[in-house]
Order: structure tokens, then C-alpha cells, then sequence
């Protein structure tokens, strides 16, 4: 038995939902530059639960069964309000949906059925939690959803109080038609061995929000804008880039496990990063971006991830640093709930075999003989 660090290029399981072959991201077999181009959030989702493109009556069902259930129950809104001052806003979202299953009477349903509502509950109801998180903290009080046909326009409703503007609706339904599913990424795949345990959907989606967090995966996001934040100039970026890899660390937002030639998404964000920075008069963050961007691809080879444009995006949208992560779980709520629904129907605990590498022979030895 020998181990493969980090499970790198391991075929853990079967499944139709995306696929990445030859540096090719496609969702249910349509390419995401496809997809990128034409299709919305919502249709995405439908796309990833059941299988196919919806036809119009059934893309507005979704939207008005999203609006039925974005009521965020008030006892979650109370625990909101509870938190400690300044807490970080992953580990409030994801207390947050965990806390979603004490208020759900059906939590522990696991019929199909059931398991579809929850998939639509937490997809409507984690949007209004960030928002509701984000004002609360400045002072102001949670914002119901307008009942829009758009996550990205109830969204951003809920979070500004305002309505919202087309540019940003059109930018931020992008970006999650980008983010929602990729194949058995790390958050992902912590959701299915969580689920093939059969546990319900919000163990499932809350393992894989406290798997998203961290900085190697969706948290490179805010990372990213950290990074040009202290960079402060576009003067300043080769020395700083420099710097780093001098020292060896890792720049934010490059490299990927699986595209070694670079990630499809990346243009898509790239362009738009420009397009809002050309559009609001401020293309700062996008000249930083793209000098890191020739810099790393020409020391490194690395190219950038789905995580490197998407920061300046979100900034040049006024989105506080600390919420493009939970907005990356907005969208990738969608890919987890498909896996998770795709793990019931076929389940398997998952257990893999770790090699032992400790000492063998040893013998207790009696506390007062240590
Ligand atoms: C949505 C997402 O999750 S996309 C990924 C988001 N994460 C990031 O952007 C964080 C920065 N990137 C990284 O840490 C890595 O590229 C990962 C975690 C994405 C992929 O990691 P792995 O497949 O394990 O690659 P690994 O870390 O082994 O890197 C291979 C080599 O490239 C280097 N490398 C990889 N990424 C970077 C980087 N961003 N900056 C500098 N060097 C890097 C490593 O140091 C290593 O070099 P070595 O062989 O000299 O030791
Ligand atoms: O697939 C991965 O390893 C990381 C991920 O979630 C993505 O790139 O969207």
C-alpha cells in the first residue's frame, strides 16, 4: 500500500455532472465558455440538479420556489446578531447553515423529495445570510429578498438595500455561472464523504462551506485582493511578486491542481475585470492584476486560477474583501448540492486506507515509568 500526497490525479469516484478533460470545463457536457456566454444562474443550477437545460416553465418554477423559500427564519437572523464583533465571515456563514437544519423540520428527510426542498432552501436562504452577516455589522438591519427571477439581483439588493444596477446583476450572474461546479474540488469532495455517511444535506453543505474557506481553495479569493491591496501600485508589482518568490511563497490566486495550461475560466473574469474597470473609471486593480499575471506566468510558468480575477471583479463592484469567499459558496452551493444529491442516489461510505508510517512494537508504558 503506498499513498499519493494529497490524492493528486486519484479517481475517487464516477460522476456526470462536470467533467475537466484536456484543460476543458463543461457542466452536464456544455463547455462553461458556452455556458459563460449565454446561460444564467439560475439555469445553471437546474442544469447541475436535474440533468439538462430548463425549458421556461420549468427555469420559472425554480426561480419562484428560490423566492418561496429565501426567508432566512428569524431565530438564524437572532444568532447573526449574536456573534462576536468581527468575526470572520466564512466561519459565521458556515455556523450559520449549520445552525439552517435546526429550523427545518424535514433536516433529517432523506427521501429524494426531501432532499431537492433542502437543495432549493439552502440555495435561496445562503445569499440572505451573507447579507443579512454584512449589514448587521455596520449597524443595519437584514434586507428580505424582493422576490426577483435572479439570485445575483437578490443578492445584491439584500446586501446594498438598493436596487441594484444591470451591469452588476450581469457581472455577478457571471461570475457565479463560473464558480459553480468543477468536478471533485477539495470543498466537493468533503461534502460527499460527508453525505455517503448518510447524513442530511446540511452537514453535507456545511463541511464543504468550512472546506471552501481555507486559502489554498475559495479562499484565495480575498486573499488575492489582500495582496494587490499591499501591493498599493502597479509600480510595485514586480518587486513585490519578486520578493515573494524569492522567499518562496505562494502568490494567490496561481497554479492549480488540475490545469497545468490554465484555467478556462480565468479569461472570462479577466475581460470582465477590465469591462467594470473601464466602466467605473478605475482599471487600478485590473493593470495590477494583469502585470502579476505576465510576471508569474513568466518566472512560474503558473498561470491564473478562477480565484485571480475574480477579486478585482467583485472590488470593482464596492463587494467587501471579506465576502467574496461566502459568494463563492453562493454559487458553488449549486455544484455541491448536485454531488450531494448524486451521492445519495448511488451511496458508498467513502473510507479510503491511509499508509502507516508510525513506529511499530512499542508497549505501554506505566504513567509514573515515563
Ligand atoms: C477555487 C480554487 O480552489 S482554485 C485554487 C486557489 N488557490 C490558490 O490560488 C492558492 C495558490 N495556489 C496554490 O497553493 C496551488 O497552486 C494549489 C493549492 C492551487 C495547487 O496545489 P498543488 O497541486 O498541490 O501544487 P503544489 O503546491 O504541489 O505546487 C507545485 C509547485 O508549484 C509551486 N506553486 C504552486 N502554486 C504556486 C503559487 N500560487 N505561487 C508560487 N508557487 C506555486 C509550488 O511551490 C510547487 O513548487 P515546487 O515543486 O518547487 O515545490
Ligand atoms: O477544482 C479545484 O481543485 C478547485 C476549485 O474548486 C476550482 O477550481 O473551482
Amino acid at each position: 500500500m503506498s499513498a499519493t500526497k494529497g490524492l493528486e490525479g486519484i479517481v475517487a469516484t464516477t460522476s456526470s455532472i462536470s467533467s475537466i478533460v484536456d484543460g476543458v470545463l463543461t457542466y452536464r457536457g456544455i463547455d462553461i465558455d458556452d455556458l459563460a456566454e449565454n446561460a444564467t444562474f439560475e439555469e445553471v443550477i437546474y442544469l447541475l440538479w436535474f440533468g439538462k437545460l430548463p425549458t421556461q416553465t420549468e427555469l420559472e418554477k425554480l426561480q419562484s420556489d428560490l423566492n418561496a423559500y429565501s426567508k432566512v427564519p428569524d431565530a438564524v437572523i437572532a444568532q447573526l446578531k449574536a456573534f462576536p464583533k468581527g468575526v470572520n465571515s466564512m466561519a459565521a456563514l458556515r455556523t450559520a447553515v449549520s445552525a439552517l437544519a435546526l429550523y427545518d423540520d424535514e433536516a433529517n428527510d432523506l427521501s429524494q423529495e426531501s432532499n431537492v426542498r433542502k437543495a432549493i432552501k439552502l440555495q435561496a436562504q445562503i445569499p440572505g445570510i451573507i447579507a443579512a452577516f454584512a449589514r448587521i455589522r455596520e449597524g443595519k438591519e437584514p434586507v428580505a429578498s424582493p422576490g426577483y427571477s435572479s439570485v445575483a439581483a437578490n443578492f445584491l439588493y439584500q446586501l446594498t438595500g438598493n436596487e441594484p444596477d444591470k451591469v452588476a446583476i450581469e457581472a455577478l450572474d457571471k461570475a457565479l455561472v463560473l464558480h459553480a461546479d468543477h468536478e471533485l474540488n477539495a470543498s466537493t469532495f468533503a461534502a460527499r464523504v460527508t453525505v455517503a455517511t448518510l447524513t442530511d444535506i446540511y452537514s453535507g453543505i456545511t463541511s464543504a462551506i468550512g472546506t471552501l474557506k481555507g486559502p489554498l481553495h475559495g479562499g484565495a479569493n480575498e486573499a488575492v485582493m489582500a495582496m494587490l491591496e499591499e501591493i498599493g501600485t502597479v509600480e510595485n508589482v514586480v518587486p513585490y511578486i519578486n520578493d515573494k518568490l524569492e522567499r518562496k511563497d505562494k502568490i494567490m490566486g496561481f497554479g492549480h491542481r488540475v490545469y497545468k495550461n490554465g484555467d478556462p475560466r480565468a479569461k472570462h473574469l479577466q475581460k470582465m475585470s477590465y469591462e467594470l474597470g473601464k466602466l467605473t473609471g478605475n482599471l487600478k486593480w485590473y493593470e495590477m492584476s494583469i502585470k502579476a499575471d505576465e510576471l508569474v506566468t513568466s518566472l512560474k510558468g503558473l498561470k491564473p486560477n478562477v480565484d485571480f480575477y475574480s477579486a478585482s471583479v467583485y472590488t470593482t463592484l464596492e463587494i467587501p474583501r471579506d465576502l467574496f469567499t461566502p459568494i463563492f459558496a453562493i454559487s458553488r452551493t449549486s455544484g455541491w448540492a448536485a454531488h450531494i444529491l448524486e451521492q445519495y442516489e448511488n451511496n458508498r461510505l467513502i473510507r479510503p486506507r491511509a499508509e502507516y508510517t508510525g513506529p511499530v512494537n512499542q508497549k505501554y508504558i506505566p504513567i509514573s515509568e515515563r
